[in-house]
């Protein structure tokens, strides 16, 4: 008999730099009170929904994993293996790194703007190694050496993410557990492109909502059986128009 495999997503609660309308990328940025409260929820919803994972996966950044902590906790599920990687990183969004996404959008225009933040295949101008906001020198990426990413399209990270659904996810499901990726907003867009197989200018419109987690059935191929189901739909639905509108 065929297993159905049960994958679920979640993108991290409201980071500082949500609350602030900033590009975040991989600046490793803790959550805001209304995060944590959206994780814990999320972690309810999975009780609730009888979702609770096996295994759990996040990034390497702070607001995935102060997620992915309190959404177990709320379930009961603290104990469950947990497997980290920079390929769940956000994108990584270059020289906007930093910058407040209604003033990029003022200076540059909503072309600009746009391409930048939803194209497929255009990164954002490169962000320098002694910037600020750059990880050139941080430790947690030290196995990539010269190879870390100064800015990343959408095309970029599924390049990168990839391998890793199957290599470490995709083997987890074939056996029937269930799957916690807990991520971000670009991450898990890259992933729900290639599950849902959504064209590359079709993905443009996609914006997902912080911290509501989403649900899929998938067939023996790993690719999403229907749409993926959020388990607070109304929640969702106001979270990602808020996305789609910042900057606005
Ligand atoms: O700033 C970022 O890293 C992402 C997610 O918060 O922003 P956007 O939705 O604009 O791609």
């Amino acid at each position: 008999m065929a297993t159905t495999s049960k994958l679920v997503l979640l993108r991290h609660g409201q980071s500082t730099w949500n609350e602030l309308n900033q590009f975040t990328g991989w600046v490793d940025v803790p959550l805001t009170d209304k995060g944590r409260t959206e994780a814990a929820h999320a972690g309810q919803l999975l009780k609730d929904e009888n979702l609770l994972p096996d295994v759990v996966h996040t990034s390497l950044l702070r607001r995935a994993i102060t997620t992915a902590n309190l959404a177990l906790e709320a379930a009961d599920r603290q104990w469950v293996p947990t497997q980290r990687s920079w390929r769940l990183n956000e994108r990584h969004y270059g020289a906007l790194q930093g910058m407040n996404k209604a003033e990029i959008r003022a200076e540059h225009g909503e072309e600009k703007f746009m391409t930048w933040r939803r194209s497929y295949d255009t990164p954002p101008p490169m962000l320098e190694d002694d910037h600020e906001f750059s990880q050139y020198r941080d430790e947690r990426y030290a196995m990539l050496g010269e190879d870390i990413p100064r800015t990343e399209c959408l095309k970029d990270v599924v390049t990168r993410l990839i391998p890793y659904w199957y290599d470490n996810i995709v083997p987890q499901l074939v056996t029937g557990k269930t799957v916690l990726i807990v991520a971000h907003g670009n991450s898990l867009r890259a992933l729900v492109k290639h599950l849902e197989g959504i064209s590359d200018d079709a993905i443009a419109e996609l914006n997902l909502p912080t911290g509501v987690p989403f649900a899929y059935e998938l067939g023996e191929d790993m690719k999403a059986r229907g749409a993926a189901r959020f388990l607070d739909p109304d929640a969702a639905a106001a979270g990602a128009a808020a996305v789609a509108a910042q900057g606005k």
